[in-house]
């Protein structure tokens, strides 16, 4: 018997930074947005686990140990219940890695989910989600999927309207970036600058709600984008790359490196990632829409 569990990527279409904390960590005001590209996550019973695999194009750059996010998922869980984690977990791997897509927390969420079902452990939503915080920060949001604000280190959830499909080109870049190091070059960049609480913004929420790519476009923000430049220089040759495609707004997606652009329509993101290939400053384009939902058992 075995289960397997769909989970997607996500784009911040806002990400408002405060200052660090005396934990380490930032407070946001983080507008997460669940993208159709998805990793699937498969789990079998197997003696002695967890054991993880992973396929994929980016599989040679997944940890298969026990720092794999799917295992400390299913771990904890293991634990919270008095059993063992004997599992296989298989990663089909399709969320680029570290990319500032959320692709392990994804697979923490979706193994989470799994083993949840495979075991009929019949924890509550709120149990599971509180798991999914002690995991990362955005893994809460891996499983709830739509559209979100994330509060205090991005854990804290509040489901948002969403009232139509967005289109969007995923620019996929050469190399990853660490979270904690672009996190730390935030800080760098800020010093002796008063950082303001990070607040959500209304016109981002209100063209959410109507499904306004164009009010979209206008109000998207990432602060953590000039430190992303900051440690990888040539995403602004990315950057301008999709713009002057025709994208209507391009930025990095949360820690990066991934850009994301935001596209008028299917047709117009077509034609954005063929561009985007074309101009030799990116490894791959992908096209995906949003909003997608969190992780669900296939
Ligand atoms: C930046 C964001 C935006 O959604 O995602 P990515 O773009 O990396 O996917 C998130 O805040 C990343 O969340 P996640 O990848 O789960 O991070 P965690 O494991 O919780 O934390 C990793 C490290 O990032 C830094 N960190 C993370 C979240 C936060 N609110 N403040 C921080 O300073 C800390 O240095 C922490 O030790
Ligand atoms: N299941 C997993 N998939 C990908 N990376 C993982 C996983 N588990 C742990 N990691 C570690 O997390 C780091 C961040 O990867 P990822 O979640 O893909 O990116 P990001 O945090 O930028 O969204 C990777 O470099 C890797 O060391």
């Amino acid at each position: 018997m075995s289960v397997t569990v769909r989970v997607p990527a996500k784009v911040n279409v806002q990400l408002a930074v405060g200052a660090a904390r005396p934990d380490g960590f930032h407070d946001l005001a983080n507008v997460f947005l669940a993208v159709g590209l998805y990793d699937e996550i498969t789990v079998t019973p197997s003696a002695g686990g967890p054991r993880i695999t992973c396929s994929g194009p980016d599989a040679g750059q997944v940890p298969l140990d026990r720092t794999n996010l799917a295992a400390r998922a299913a771990r904890a869980l293991a634990e919270r219940y008095g059993r063992t984690a004997d599992v296989h977990l298989h990663i089909a791997k399709d969320i680029p890695v570290a990319g500032g897509m959320a692709g392990g927390s994804a697979d923490g969420a979706g193994a989470l989910v799994a083993c949840d079902a495979l075991w009929g452990t019949g924890a509550s939503r709120e149990e599971l989600l509180e798991i999914c915080a002690e995991l990362g920060s955005d893994v809460p949001f891996s499983l709830v999927g739509g559209a979100a604000l994330g509060t205090g280190r991005g854990e804290k959830l509040t489901a948002l309207e969403v009232g139509g499909t967005f289109h969007w080109v995923f620019a996929m870049a050469g190399r990853g970036l660490s979270t904690p190091a672009v996190f730390r070059e935030f800080d760098r960049l800020n010093e002796g600058v008063r950082i303001p609480e990070p607040v959500a913004s209304r016109d981002l929420l209100d063209a959410l709600a109507k499904g306004d790519a164009d009010a979209l476009a206008a109000a998207v923000s990432n602060d953590l984008q000039p430190a992303a430049l900051s440690l990888f220089p040539e995403l602004a040759d990315t950057l301008a790359a999709g713009r002057a495609a025709g994208a209507l707004a391009g930025l990095v997606s949360g820690s990066g490196p991934t850009t994301a652009f935001l596209a008028k329509d299917a047709s117009a993101a077509a034609r954005i990632a063929r561009a985007l290939m074309a101009s030799g400053t990116c490894r791959s384009a992908r096209v995906a829409s949003s909003p997608a939902p969190g992780a669900t058992v296939v």
